[in-house]
């Protein structure tokens, strides 16, 4: 958005981070598979029980088990969120985890039932039904876009052609976008569910060896929600970015082969890139963020230690067989709890809902302008009434004809504003009788909820006053005793402190094996690429042009490709450019094709002027 400015006070807090538990698959229970998981819902713990010892448990904001529902959660970790959203925040909610642990379970679900509807279907109710009862003085307007990663390309997954790969920009007035990506306006649930089911029937899906329907895409669903009070004339704008990531899997596990193992690389590495943005953010020494090294850690710079309110949702299977993938996981995801975002209302000073009234204000001139040439029919009319009779039916004719026209093209301007003030949607207006059902419910079991915290503050204070009593009384009994109790006890604690180190050296150990192994695979492939293009080369490129060639490369740091220099002026380029502008410009006098295309006339000859070169000396150009 442009002209975007930012409120004085930014509210810092750190990012939230929830763990979803799924239950064990029929496959896993068929196969003899045990649950390792201990789960403290009350402490909000969690630890991976996989040999009987005691294990760590790892705190978050929330642990959900297997039978946590999905409205349950969409009330804990989304409602929130879009209500700031709705204030003009910008909020990002992502799942994270393993490949079939339920990540686009969670965001997605199945909108077909209301009870199993994910947490971006759940949005569009609750966005709705927030804006049917705002006060009539605010007017909204929401757009929608719809993007995804995959292989590290950035497609839209609501245009006509979703396979075309658009680019990164940044701009300081805009902040980090992507060029030519579409928005829609959306004005009812059925219109933004609509343009969902569009963008996940394009999405890159495929049975694997682990899930039988796994994204191999990261996916980012953007709602933005501008709105505009009239009685300040304030305009502010919220936007969500609701991210389904593909899931991190090991090659030895999926058996991944050719293209399958490329897009497992990608999504290894690309997630790679996220945990060493989350340690530098986290470790707080680190000047330089490597938001830049993925296009994923681009597209939410802004979600991870910048201007966001964000929430993580880490998914974890209970599986014994997936503990190493559980552990990266929960170690992950408490990296995350220490990141701060600072967020700030956004304050827009010419949005899209001034740029709509203007226009219908123009529209409504027209029409005004439109009807008064129609006033002035009649008194034509009647000057023509002293003419001849075939002159004067003539004349009434071109009247009759000049009025129709007046008439279609004053039709065809309401129509447009009718349909310019359809995207101005209205704060108050009854239309959304079904998302208020649905935040009914919401709004029901948040009640619940509210109930249940406030018991569970009590029990809390009095567990506190208890405590504080028995310390008292301890410290009523002070005997060499109680010394020894106490320094043992500092030793149990020291060893289990030495034991917590361990297990923490040993998961660091096994992340790094990780980023290796993606490493590696993406290093094999660019291998393969680079000898497949050097083989191209020293086949069909005699040595001299290659040197020209060479000499003539420069690297676009913009669109991270070599390009050729000059290249604008030759072939296709300069024959549409001579076209074009003919008139203008002199022809080029020399021969093109005798510089592009003089080659040796028999094979043996350019045999002999080609040596044999070593891919490593080749830059490689994409
Ligand atoms: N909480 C849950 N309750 C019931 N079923 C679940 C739950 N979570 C996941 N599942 C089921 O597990 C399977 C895998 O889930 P899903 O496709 O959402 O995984 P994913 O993490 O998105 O995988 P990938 O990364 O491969 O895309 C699906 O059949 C889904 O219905």
């Amino acid at each position: 958005m442009a002209n975007l400015k930012v409120d004085a006070q930014a509210e810092v807090e750190n990012v939230r981070v929830f763990v979803r538990v799924r239950p064990l698959t029929k496959k896993e229970e068929a196969e003899g598979h045990q649950h390792i998981l201990l789960i403290d819902t009350k402490e909000n713990l969690i630890a991976l029980n996989r040999d009987g010892s005691s294990p760590k448990p790892f705190k978050f904001d929330q642990v959900f088990p297997e039978d946590a529902t999905q409205l349950t959660l969409y009330r804990v970790i989304a409602v929130p969120i879009v209500e700031k959203s709705l204030q003009g925040y910008n909020g990002t909610i992502f799942a994270y985890g393993q490949t079939g642990t339920g990540k686009t379970y969670t965001m997605a679900g199945n909108y077909t039932k209301p009870d199993l509807k994910g947490i971006i279907p759940n949005t569009f109710s609750h966005i709705f039904s927030q804006i049917s009862r705002a006060s009539g003085e605010t007017s909204f307007v929401v757009t929608v876009t719809y993007l995804e990663i995959y292989n590290e390309e950035v497609r839209d997954l609501l245009s006509a052609d979703p396979n075309k790969k658009l680019a990164i920009r940044e701009r300081p007035d805009v902040g980090v976008y992507v060029k030519d990506l579409m928005g829609f306006t959306v004005d009812s649930i059925e219109s933004i569910t609509e343009l969902l089911n569009r963008g996940n029937k394009n999405r890159v899906t495929r049975s694997t060896l682990m899930n039988d329907v796994s994204s191999r895409s990261h996916a980012i669903f953007t709602i933005t929600i501008e709105s505009k009070n009239r009685s300040n004339n304030k305009t502010t704008v919220g936007k969500l970015n609701l991210v389904d990531l593909a899931g991190s899997e090991r090659a030895s596990r999926t058996q991944a082969t050719g293209e399958r193992l490329r897009e497992a690389s990608n999504i290894n590495l690309s997630l790679s890139v996220l945990g060493n943005v989350i340690s530098a953010l986290v470790d707080g020494k680190s000047s330089h963020i490597p938001y830049r090294n993925s296009k994923l850690t681009r597209l939410l710079q802004d979600s991870l230690g910048g201007n966001s309110k964000t929430a993580m949702i880490a998914m974890v299977s209970p599986a014994d067989i997936d503990y190493e993938e559980s552990m990266c996981t929960l170690r992950y995801a408490a990296r995350v709890k220490h990141i701060q975002n600072h967020a700030r209302i956004n304050v827009e000073h010419k949005g899209l809902i001034e740029g709509f009234e203007h226009e219908i204000a123009e529209l409504q001139e027209k029409i005004h302008q439109l009807s008064l040439q129609e006033q002035k029919q009649p008194l034509i009319k009647k000057k023509k009434d002293k003419a001849s009779s075939q002159a004067r039916a003539e004349e009434l004719r071109k009247c009759e004809e000049e009025l129709q026209k007046t008439e279609k093209e004053k039709s065809d301007l309401m129509q447009k504003i009718s349909m310019i003030q359809k995207k101005i949607l209205v704060g108050g207006e009854n239309l959304f009788e079904k998302a208020q059902h649905q935040a009914f419910l919401i709004e029901s079991s948040g009640a619940e909820i509210e109930n249940l915290d406030k018991n569970h503050q009590q029990l809390e204070e009095t567990l506190t006053k208890k405590g504080q009593e028995r310390i008292d009384v301890e410290e009523k009994y002070s005997s060499l005793q109680e010394e020894d109790a106490g320094v043992t006890k500092k030793i149990k604690k020291v060893q289990s402190y030495l034991n917590e180190v361990k297990e923490e050296y040993a998961d660091k150990e096994h992340e790094y094996q990780r980023e290796m192994e993606a490493l590696l695979d993406n290093n094999r492939l660019l291998v393969r690429e680079t000898q497949l293009a050097c083989l191209m080369i020293d086949s069909h490129i005699p040595k001299e042009y290659l040197k020209k060639i060479e000499a003539n490369l420069i690297w676009n740091s913009e669109t991270q490709e070599y390009q050729m220099r000059g290249v604008a002026y030759t072939g296709n380029n300069m024959r549409k450019r001579q076209s074009a502008h003919s008139e203008f410009f002199t022809p080029i006098k020399f021969e093109m094709k005798a510089v592009y295309h003089k080659y040796p006339e028999k094979k043996r000859e350019r045999r002999t002027i080609y040596d044999k070169r070593s891919f490593s000396a080749v830059p490689k150009a994409r």
